[in-house]
């Protein structure tokens, strides 16, 4: 069996109307044997019309490049730090065999599984000869390592998405559809297209009556996707491919429905769809780790105002969760969630009424790359709250102490669980959760919230984040839910 690919000689205006993109994130990819039938070959509907971006399958580009939440290193980091060559190529094979892992859970055909096996050993050798030759280069000065390390993940990364676009090619073909390939990796190619005329090159010539493309969710462009985006990117270009052609709707295809708790840590049957919310919600989530959309694929969408939706990738009759810029029409807690940080103060008696402490703070941060989550200060003390390992932690306080010698400086690891929704304006939430953490004997060690009233935050023992999302979630949904004359009533 042949896969059409599409490449860059091809460039013409798009000419799609009344069609959908839709994305499938990394955990459903894992299972895309069983969404042919719930979401590619639904008895009584049309199968094109619709523009598929796909994630690689699960766990793959934690191994191609570095674990998302862990921060373990995959090939990448490996390579980034490795003296010798052990540590990159060991990954690289561990990769290799993941992915032949990955595709032989979802094809049965053995032609197909050798097809896919023979793609993985393509594009692993090539990888690998790459990262030799780049070694090679630059073992002369004129050329330096860290200068084309960007270029490097890049490379990697694209090899998940690539692999898993070329598998669900060949899974939808052998049942009969006329799917196609629209690798947009960049690999082997010349490069030096914008994301744009990388979409719109991929796209030109796909006839969406007759053909249904499937698209990398990495796609290679000047600048690098990467370098602007970073993880979770595969949402750029799907909100992107939405924007540019004019999408009907932009559809995220999820393992479960966008719910109030993660199902896996407080019950399937305990939590329950969001139904409606809007993108400052979806914005919250994304500081939170828990990406209902990529912030960056948000605004895309919001501005070409294509309404994005969230469904279960399972529950093909579920209208699943709309995201749109509608306020709430009454206030009420949505989604509770969780997430590790390390609380970073700053205590210094001198800073009352003095400035400059905040900047340079931010610029320590910045330099660091550290992602902040959430900040407060007082008269001499700033605390932010961000997501770095203990070890950039320490790296960040080494450079505070050196510019301010007299102040103490400190890192604590910790939790922040945070109850989100439109608008929580006289819900009396705070009271209600403080009561019901205290109840559930968990500590707070410090409480926040703006006056937009979108998110109550409560900062816990970093071991107590799942009991307390369970507690608020019992405590703000389920008991608010709850019919007249109970526990809520009481509230
Ligand atoms: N509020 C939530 N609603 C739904 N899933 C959630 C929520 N919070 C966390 N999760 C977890 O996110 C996991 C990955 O979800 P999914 O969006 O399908 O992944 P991907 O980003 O790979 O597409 C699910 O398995 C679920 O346990
Ligand atoms: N696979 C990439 C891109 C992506 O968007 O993935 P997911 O849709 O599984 O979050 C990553 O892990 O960053």
């Amino acid at each position: 069996m042949l896969l059409k690919t599409v490449n860059d000689a091809e460039r013409t205006d798009l000419r799609f109307s009344g069609h959908t993109v839709e994305k499938i994130g990394g955990t459903s990819m894992s299972r895309i044997a069983d969404l042919v039938p719930t979401l590619f070959a639904r008895e009584g509907t049309d199968p094109y019309n619709r523009i598929f971006v796909v994630s690689a399958f699960g766990g793959i580009t934690d191994r191609l490049l570095e674990h998302k939440k862990s921060g373990q290193p995959g090939v990448y980091a490996a390579f980034a730090s490795d003296q010798d060559d052990a540590g990159w190529l060991t990954a690289l094979k561990t990769v290799a065999e993941a992915m032949g892992e990955a595709h032989r859970a979802v094809l049965d055909h053995p032609a197909d599984i050798a097809q896919a096996d023979e793609f993985v050993r393509e594009r692993v050798e090539g990888a690998r000869s790459c990262l030799f030759d780049l070694q090679r280069l630059c073992s002369y000065g004129h050329f330096r390592l860290s200068e084309h390390m960007l270029n490097v993940r890049e490379l990697l990364s694209g090899i998940g998405e690539s692999h898993s676009a070329f598998v669900t090619v060949l899974l939808l073909q052998r049942r009969g559809l006329n799917a196609r390939l629209v690798d947009l990796s960049g690999w082997r190619d010349e490069g030096g297209a914008t994301l744009d005329e990388r979409l719109r090159a991929g796209l030109s010539s796909v006839d969406l009556a007759e053909e249904l493309p499937i698209v990398t969710g990495y796609a290679q462009c000047r600048g690098g996707l990467m370098r602007e985006y970073d993880r979770g990117y595969s949402e750029v270009t799907f909100a992107t491919i939405a924007a540019l052609t004019g999408a009907r709707e932009a559809i995220i295809h999820k393992e479960f429905h966008l719910s109030s708790a993660d199902p896996k840590l407080v019950g399937e049957d305990k939590v329950k769809k969001l139904g409606h919310t809007n993108y400052d919600v979806a914005d919250q989530l994304s500081n939170m780790g828990m990406e209902a959309i990529h912030p960056k694929a948000a605004k895309t969408l919001r501005q070409a105002d294509v309404p994005l939706r969230v469904t279960n990738a399972f529950e093909p009759d579920d209208p699943g969760t709309l995201i749109d810029d509608k306020p709430a029409e009454t206030p009420g807690v949505e989604i509770v969630c969780g997430l590790n940080v390390v609380a970073l103060e700053l205590f210094e008696q001198d800073m009352v009424g003095v400035k400059g402490y905040d900047a340079a703070i931010l610029e320590a941060l910045k330099r660091h790359k550290v992602w902040i989550v959430s900040k407060t200060s007082n008269a001499n003390t700033i605390t932010h709250y961000v997501q770095a390992s203990l070890k950039t932690a320490r790296r960040v306080i080494a450079d505070l102490s050196e510019q301010f010698p007299s102040a103490e400086v400190g890192a604590r690891s910790v939790a922040i669980v945070s109850a989100i929704g439109r608008d929580l304006r006289s819900l009396r939430g705070v009271r209600r959760s403080l009561a019901a953490l205290e109840d559930a004997g968990i500590e707070v060690i410090a409480q926040h919230q703006t006056p937009r009233h979108v998110n109550l935050d409560f900062v816990v023992p970093a071991e107590e984040r799942d009991a307390a999302v369970a507690t608020l979630h019992k405590a703000l949904i389920e008991e608010a839910a709850a019919p007249a004359g109970t526990k809520a009533e009481a509230a």
